[in-house]
């Protein structure tokens, strides 16, 4: 997944961390409000859970978390892009090779169009191996004449609707913690072993369905051939081709599961969350004095907020304030999510704010959550439109004001699904009742994720 120095490596090794256990401020989040919290604490399971977890090895390691901050430095800057995609919500049973790979062949894709066409490094990030909790706008979900806890994520309760599967249930943050180490195994195994070379442009085209986003990239797959042919017919060695950085981020919506895996770095003694390289706060928990911004604060890890449309300019400075009161580059990332018709309008004022007082964090645009809809027929759903109008307004805003559109977060999967309507293939609803499986927000699938990227891809071509 990522490189870090032999010595570094054995001294992680064979030094004993200090504890995290009584780390000044750890714990301060306890006194804050706990915005999405699952009601767990007086479950017979949860000390002895929180236990086990506490003990548990770290599923990253520091150094990548550091390397992943100066790779997002790097986009702040202007001189790389970054790629998050993966799950609304992950699960457990969906953790299998074909899956993994199928999201991972995916964004590999859509990284390679984006560095292709706008002649941009890309740092790649997984939505993926931890992504399995949901904050929810209600409490509960009632079908019939039956009410019941809404469905938070499988590391809190069941999608099943039934009284003991909607259960907020401890011992889940275990079975996520296992899930999350598999995938993150299989992660690394792919993007290290010789299945993210880049000579096997065309091969992670296979597999996927025909379709004119395919063919598309089938063509500058072509092309690409035909460089790495010539270059090695000049000599070049392609051994940097054959591995590629990979990083993982997930919502850091359980500060439970958060607080347990946060370890103390025997290297420089600083606490990281260690249940993935990126962790960010999402829209419903940003609350400046809430518990969600107070623990990720004292984290090491490159944080990101997601920035609804009722986000003001003093907002976005107050967190700035709060998670990145040293203005370090790569440690802030604001994730735009405002919908199709408010980003034109919404977001010049927060970038001019937070520009204008010298900050430079990463800005990012998540064109799906600002444009959920629900049909009449229940389904949730997005018009890919309106996906690609939010992504359009995102960088016409930085166009007009001259500031550096760094990266995009989807909700996606390399899957054939029916989840968000249109696209060049176009999905209607009639296909969803067969090929609709996300258990809360619909993603893009394999052709609308690679007509994202070619999208993207032709604007930042058009700001370099
Ligand atoms: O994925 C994000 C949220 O969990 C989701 O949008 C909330 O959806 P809800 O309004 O159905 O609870
Ligand atoms: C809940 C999410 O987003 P937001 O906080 O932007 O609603 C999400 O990304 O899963």
């Amino acid at each position: 997944m990522t490189s870090v120095t032999q010595s570094e490596q054995s001294r992680a090794m064979t030094t004993p961390s200090p504890s995290a256990a009584n780390y000044p401020g750890l714990d301060e989040w306890r006194n804050r409000t706990i915005g999405q919290h699952p009601q767990w604490a007086e479950h017979p399971d949860f000390a002895s859970t929180i236990e086990e977890l506490n003990a548990v090895p770290p599923l990253v390691f520091a150094g990548e978390v550091d390397l992943l901050r100066e790779r997002l430095a790097s986009v702040a800057a202007g001189e790389a892009f970054f790629l998050q995609g993966g799950d609304c919500a992950e699960t457990f049973a969906g953790a299998t090779a074909d899956k993994i790979s199928g999201r991972v062949q995916t964004l590999l894709q859509m990284a390679v169009v984006l560095t292709y066409g706008a002649s941009l490094p890309v740092v790649k990030m997984g939505r993926m191996a931890g992504q399995f909790s949901k904050p929810r706008s209600s409490n509960l979900e009632t079908r019939g004449d039956q009410t019941l806890p809404t469905f938070r994520g499988e590391m809190v309760n069941g999608f099943d609707f039934n009284e003991s599967s909607r259960v907020h249930d401890p011992n889940r943050m275990l079975r996520g913690y296992h899930t999350s180490a598999s995938t993150l195994n299989l992660i690394r195994a792919f993007t290290t072993g010789g299945f993210a070379d880049l000579r096997r442009v065309h091969a992670w085209n296979m597999g996927f369905a025909a379709n004119p986003a395919y063919a598309r990239y089938e063509s500058m797959a072509r092309e690409i051939d035909h460089a790495v042919k010539f270059m090695a017919a000049c000599g070049a060695d392609f051994d940097a081709l054959k591995t590629t950085e990979f990083f993982a981020g997930h919502e850091a919506l359980l500060l439970d599961y958060e607080r347990a895996l946060t370890r103390i770095d025997s290297r420089t003694y600083l606490p990281y969350g260690t249940s993935g390289h990126f962790l960010w706060i999402g829209e419903r928990t940003r609350e400046l004095d809430g518990a969600h911004v107070d623990l990720l604060s004292r984290l090491r890890n490159p944080i990101g907020v997601k920035l609804g449309p009722s986000t003001t300019g003093e907002d976005a400075l107050r967190l700035i304030d709060a998670l990145d009161p040293n203005r370090e580059p790569g440690r802030l990332t604001f994730i735009i999510r405002m919908g199709a018709k408010n980003i034109r309008e919404k977001l010049p004022a927060i970038i001019q704010a937070v520009e204008g007082s010298g900050a430079k964090p990463v800005w990012v645009t998540d064109p799906m959550h600002g444009n959920t809809v629900s049909l009449p027929s229940g389904y949730k759903t997005r018009n890919f439109d309106d996906v690609v109008d939010e992504v359009r307004g995102f960088f016409e805003v930085h166009q007009a004001l001259g500031t550096f559109p760094g990266g995009i977060h989807v909700e996606m999967t390399g899957d054939d699904v029916a989840e968000c309507l249109g696209g060049s293939d176009p999905v209607n609803e009639s296909s969803f009742a067969e090929r609709y499986e996300t258990l809360c927000d619909p993603r893009l699938n394999h052709m609308q994720s690679l007509e994202i990227a070619f999208l993207v891809a032709e604007y930042l071509s058009k700001q370099n």
